[in-house]
């Protein structure tokens, strides 16, 4: 059985600490910490880029030397509004203090410093539908590939309505072969609201030798090293997740699974 769900550490402080090593791949590394009013979390971005997401709450920033302020604005990530981030470059500290309990995540991948740190967000994100049906979902691009803000980098936010699916019609980018398709490296970090809820989460390759369907639930975090990755929300549970990819070139091209090209 791969080793592709990841339970949070603690529900305080530092809640996943993945990096390129433990998750067995080359490129995504995904920090969360979850921080009651006062308390920091410090880091050193080192041969990495980071993008650090404000998933909720507010706190004070201070990263590649600059004070940042206060960032932050929906406590609870369901209020669904642009979230504020922040791009910090390779070989950087950053610290982030809470000024309300919050949640901030920090995605990482390799970066040589070719690009400043910067805010991003909460200006420039729209919510904006993906799909119809009950494959609705909505979308905040954080910094696709269209956003010249990172080397490698690509994170996006997913909202799935209760009863839906997303990233869905199933597809796979995990061939190094642009423009027919990239190899991306993904994590999804997984919430749900009510939070007692759970969501489905698929990983499997054309082949059938991966082939893991997974219970997620608030706070889980997906890894997706390859193949196809598609995800439902039940009933009465709305989801959210924060997707992290990274690869050699910094594009998003997949594949739909055969079965299930014709819905695309
Ligand atoms: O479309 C979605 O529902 C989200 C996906 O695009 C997700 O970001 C992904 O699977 C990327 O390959």
């Amino acid at each position: 059985m791969a080793d592709l769900l990841r339970k949070p550490l603690a529900s305080e402080g530092l809640v996943h600490a993945i990096t390129a090593e433990n998750a067995g791949w080359r490129y995504v590394g995904f920090e969360l910490h979850r921080l009651a009013p006062g308390a920091a979390a410090t880091g050193l971005t080192k041969d990495r880029e980071a993008i650090l997401v404000m998933v909720e709450g507010h706190a004070q920033v201070q990263a590649a030397g600059q004070d940042w302020g206060v960032l932050g604005d929906r406590m609870d990530v369901f209020e669904k509004t642009a979230p504020h981030c922040l791009y910090i470059p390779p070989a950087q500290s950053w610290e982030v203090t809470a000024t309300t309990a919050c949640t901030v995540a920090i995605c990482l991948a390799p970066g040589r410093g070719d690009y400043p740190a910067r805010r991003l967000g909460p200006d420039g994100i729209t919510l904006t539908q993906r799909g119809d049906g009950s494959n609705t979902r909505w979308i905040n691009n954080i910094a696709m590939e269209d956003a010249d803000v990172a080397e490698s980098l690509l994170v996006t936010e997913v909202f799935t309505p209760a009863g839906n699916w997303s990233s869905y019609p199933s597809h796979r980018h995990d061939e190094d072969d642009y423009p027919r398709i990239t190899y991306l490296e993904e994590s999804y970090y997984h919430r749900l609201n009510p939070p007692q809820g759970f969501g489905i989460q698929r990983v499997y390759t054309d082949d059938g030798t991966l082939d893991e369907t997974m219970t997620v639930k608030n706070h889980d975090v997906v890894l997706v090293p390859r193949g196809h990755h598609p995800c439902a929300a039940p009933h009465g549970y709305e989801m959210y997740y924060l997707n992290v990819m990274a690869g050699p070139l910094r594009k998003w091209r997949f594949i739909a699974d055969p079965d299930h090209a014709w819905l695309m």
